[in-house]
């Protein structure tokens, strides 16, 4: 029998929320043990929903208790969650692809304590795909993101520079350039570039378009791989959240598939 492991979830927003429902409900070998979050008293607010509420800790408590730390916090808090993880040889999964590229860091950090960052796939797809065919040679990688504007509207991009979204009668180009430049442009909208860049070709070669769009009721990405294995283009729509439009709803559901993946004695797919 494999021990059960113990999990922290770090940020209890859309994403949390129902990562810890789910761990409530129960999942073979996983215990949810403790929660971190912004707000204390609103995470508190916000676990009333659980059968078992656990204990509100700082992030840095939270590594202490947790033998897997789940990751969905603000870019800008990522390293205050990780680097205690992974100090003390965690499993970090997280959806910020963004913030990696942003903390190469880290991957560093995971080796010297013996830790591992589970990046998982997110609002995107076909990420094994793109991980088997860097084994051999790949020749380019783009992706085209299509968003609703209410969608990019709290982007970090379009609120420092004043762009008006709201009324769009036509689609807008909001970004072209690396899937790096991207990710620092929007943060909490494309960790999906960066981890399609840390898959594949690096993020300065992974081609982003990024275009907000009136006539789209869904968060849209379409990949385009051309390698010397195959060449393959897929698209994803995701049904974005009510609380944060900018999150699919599959990201929290691709979270508890790497969960799974922890513990599962068959794993399917890379
Ligand atoms: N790869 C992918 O496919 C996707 C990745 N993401 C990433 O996941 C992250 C989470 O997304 P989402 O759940 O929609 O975001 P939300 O804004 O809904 O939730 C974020 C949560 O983090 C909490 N928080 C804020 N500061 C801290 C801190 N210092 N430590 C711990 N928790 C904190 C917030 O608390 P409070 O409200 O009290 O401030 C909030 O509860 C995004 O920022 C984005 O980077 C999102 C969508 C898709
Ligand atoms: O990439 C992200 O961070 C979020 C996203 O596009 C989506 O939910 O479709």
């Amino acid at each position: 029998m494999r021990k059960t492991l113990k999990v922290g979830i770090a940020g209890f927003g859309t994403i949390g929320k129902v990562v810890g429902l789910a761990l409530d409900k129960g999942m073979p070998g996983l215990e949810l043990v403790a929660i971190a979050s912004g707000n204390p008293d609103k995470a508190k607010a916000a676990m009333a929903g659980l059968s078992q509420p656990v204990p509100v800790v700082s992030a840095k408590e939270l590594a202490g208790l947790a033998d897997v730390i789940v990751e969905c916090a603000p870019t800008a808090a990522f390293m205050d969650i990780a680097e205690p993880a992974l100090c003390q040889g965690r499993t970090l999964v997280t959806v910020s692809g963004a913030a990696i590229l942003q903390h190469p860091e880290v991957v560093e950090l995971a080796k010297r304590h013996g830790a591992q960052i589970l990046l998982a796939t997110g609002a995107l797809l076909g990420l094994d795909a793109v991980r088997a065919a860097a084994k051999g040679t790949i020749h380019s990688v783009t992706m085209v993101t299509r968003k609703p504007p209410t969608s990019l509207t709290k982007a970090k991009f379009i609120v420092e520079n004043n762009i008006q979204l709201l009324g769009l009668e036509e689609p807008l180009r909001v970004f072209k350039g690396s899937a790096r430049e991207g990710a620092e442009k929007f943060p909490s909208n494309v960790n999906v570039a960066a981890s399609l860049g840390l898959a594949g070709l690096g993020a300065e070669q992974t081609q982003l378009e990024i275009w907000a769009d009136p006539g789209k009721t869904r968060n849209t990405h379409t990949i385009k791989v051309d390698a010397d294995s195959a060449s393959f283009e897929m698209t994803i729509e995701n049904v974005p959240t009510v609380e944060n439009p900018g999150t699919g709803r599959i990201t929290a559901l691709s979270v508890l598939a790497a969960l799974e993946s922890l513990t599962a004695a068959l794993r399917v797919g890379s």
